[in-house]
Order: structure tokens, then sequence, then C-alpha cells
């Protein structure tokens, strides 16, 4: 097979050299497809923007029910190597868009309003997540899959028992983003300390909402004050409020979201495509809380050929952040609880 070394992308990122940034640079061996699933959305269309120049991708498949053909129009001129498709959902577009894709990123859905909550989006969400499974299930089977739709913590156990009605149960790769809450808090400690966001790194553990967000800051290095700590946690977990009140009733985080879905991407493209020691933090179905009746939980995850391969413990935590896991524990809890018990 042909190989071919590019350096087109803004970032790369692994956690085993967290210290890194630069150009992104791979030899690519393997023609990967990736489907994007709300690709005409406020995060679906720079979410694609930024997989059009992911040299892993050889074929991005568009999918939305309102606009998917001209935003891949757009994109199919950019002048990368992978080809763009968008699809409709008139003659099995959805099926024909993710038939034999390799990821599958899901950011179709409604998102908030000020005053409103990410449960509040539940109803709504479940039944496009529910809908996108089942279809999904006959046609990508062996596909690993991204949930951005909100609410995350219940979404993935959504898609979870939909994908398993069509006979696809392989929990590595059902994968829910956090990577939102890493991005953000890199970026907010950094401001704090008068840091470059590029060497900082920070464990986010549990789910993606208010309290079940579980800042790692005693992993970060960094030292901080206890009013620092207050504050940064407070910011970190409640970021996506703050992006919400700024758009004032036009939606919630999209470019950043897409920056941080682009990141999530390539680190399971790179897993899949035999890189050793990716890691991330992600929520995906976990044995380190099924004992407190806590099936979905997001920590570090090696990322391999299989997608979540490794699932890694919270490691050591202090006091405070205890505290902070054990009230992300009693809310992630009913989230799953509701999701799992979804009936469409
Ligand atoms: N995981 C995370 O960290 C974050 C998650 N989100 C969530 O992502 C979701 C999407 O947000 P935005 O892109 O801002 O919303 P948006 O409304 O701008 O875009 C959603 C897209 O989904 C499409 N869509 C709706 N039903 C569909 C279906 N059945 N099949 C295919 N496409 C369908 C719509 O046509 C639209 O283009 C929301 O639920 C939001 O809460 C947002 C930010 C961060
Ligand atoms: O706040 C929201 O609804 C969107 C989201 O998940 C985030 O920005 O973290």
């Amino acid at each position: 097979m042909l190989r071919t070394t590019r350096t087109v992308f803004p970032f790369s990122y692994n956690c085993s050299r967290p210290l890194t940034r630069k150009l992104y640079s791979t030899t690519t061996t393997r023609p990967l497809k990736v489907s994007v699933l709300g690709a005409a959305g406020g995060i679906g269309q720079p979410l694609s923007l930024l997989l059009k120049l992911n040299p892993y991708i050889s074929k991005l498949s568009l999918f939305d029910i309102h606009g998917a053909a001209g935003v891949a129009a757009d994109l199919s001129h950019i002048d990368t190597s992978s080809d763009v498709q968008g699809y409709a959902t008139e003659n099995g577009g959805l099926e024909r868009s993710v038939q034999d894709a390799n990821v599958v990123i899901i950011s179709a859905g409604v998102p908030r309003k000020p005053n409103m909550t990410r449960d509040d989006l539940f109803a709504i969400n479940a039944s496009i997540i529910h809908k996108l499974g089942r279809a999904c299930a006959v046609v990508a089977p062996n596909a690993i899959y991204l949930v951005i739709t909100n609410p995350v913590n219940s979404m993935v156990p959504v898609l979870k028992n939909a994908l398993a009605a069509g006979g696809v149960r392989d929990s590595r790769k059902l994968i829910g983003v956090t990577t939102l809450d890493s991005v953000r808090a890199s970026k907010f400690l950094s401001q704090v300390k008068g840091a470059s966001p590029e060497t900082i790194r920070v464990p986010i553990v549990g789910g993606h909402s208010g309290a079940t967000i579980v800042p790692l800051l005693s992993q970060s290095g960094v030292q901080l004050s206890e009013k620092e700590r207050d504050e940064i946690v407070h910011r970190i977990q409640f970021g996506g409020d703050e992006v919400v009140k700024a758009k004032a009733g036009a939606g919630s985080a999209t470019l950043s979201m897409a920056y941080a879905g682009a990141r999530m991407t390539n680190a399971v493209l790179r897993g899949l495509s035999g890189e050793v020691g990716v890691t991330e933090c992600a929520y995906v179905e976990s044995p380190l809380y099924t004992d407190q009746g806590v099936d979905f939980f997001s920590s570090r995850v090696t990322l391999g050929k299989e997608g979540a391969e490794d699932i890694h413990p919270v490691g050591l935590i202090n006091d405070y952040e205890t505290g902070l896991l054990e009230t992300c524990l009693q809310n992630l809890k009913k989230s799953i609880k509701k999701g799992l018990s979804f009936v469409p």
C-alpha cells in the first residue's frame, strides 16, 4: 500500500507526551472512513472541516437531515487527499453514509438554550440517538462510535442499548466525548497560572455535566490556593453554561467542541492505525465503579485497534477530590439509569 507522510493538522495530542504540541505528522498506512452524523450543525460543520485536514482519513462521510450535501460540496474543494460525500435521509442516505465506516461521530441532536440543563435535552436527543443507533448497527457493526450529543452521561447508555438491539455489543467501541472538559481545564488553569496551556494537563474523570465533571487538579502538578482551586473547579464544571449564556439563545459551544471532537477523533484514529500508548479521558462502559451501580465512567483510556482497550483507574486523589467523586457518582448513577431505561 502507498505510504504517504503529511504535516497538515494543527495539533498532535498524546497523553504519553503531554508537553508537546507540534504540527501534526503521520505516516498513513490504512485508508480510514469517518462518518459524521449531524454534520451540517453548529458542531458538525467545523468538526468536518478539521477532519478534512486529518491525514488519517481517506473518506469523510457527512450525514444530516438538512444540508449535508452543501457542506460536503464545500469541503470537497479543499486540497487534502480525502474524499468527502454528503448524504440526506432519502434513498437510505443514513445507511449509505455509515456503511463500512471505521469511526462514526454523532453530534446530531438539539443543543441547550439559556436556563436549560443538559438533561432537559434527554427526550428529544434520546429518540434521535436511538434511531441512529438502530440503523448504524446493521451497516456499521464494527465502527467505533463517538457520542457528542448531550446529555452525554445518558446518551451513551441509550446508544449502547440501540446498538445491542442490533446485535452490536463491543463496549470498547462505544465512547462518550468529554474532551472539551480537558481542553477547558488546560486553558483555564493556564490563565490562572500565567502558563502555556500546552504545558498543562488535567485528568477529568466522571461524566460530562456539572457536578459529574471531576477535575483531578492534584494530578496536574500545578499548585493552587483553596480559593483558586474552588474557582477553577467551578469554571471547568460549568464552562458550558458560560458559552450558552454568551450565545444568548443561539446554542451552546460549537467551535471549541469541534476542536475537542477533532482531537478525540485523531486519538482514536491513531489507535486504530496501530500507534501504541495513545490515551485520552473518555466516557466508556467501565468496571471502575460498578460496585456503586455506575456502569459508565470517564477516566483515562488507552486507544488501540479495537477502540478503548484499557481503562485506567483514577489514581491517587486527595480528600477534596474524593468528595467531588462521591457527588459525581450519585448523579451519574441516575443519568445512566435514565439512559438505559429509555424506551423509544
Ligand atoms: N459532548 C460535548 O462536550 C458537547 C456536546 N454538545 C451537544 O452536541 C449536540 C449538537 O450541538 P450543535 O451542533 O450545536 O447543534 P445544532 O442544532 O447546531 O446541530 C445539530 C444538527 O443535528 C441535525 N440532526 C437533528 N436530528 C438529526 C438526525 N436524526 N439525524 C441526523 N442529523 C440530525 C440537525 O439538522 C443539525 O444540523 C447537542 O446535543 C449539544 O448539546 C455541545 C457541545 C459540547
Ligand atoms: O453546555 C452545553 O450544553 C454544551 C456542552 O456540553 C459544553 O459546552 O460543555
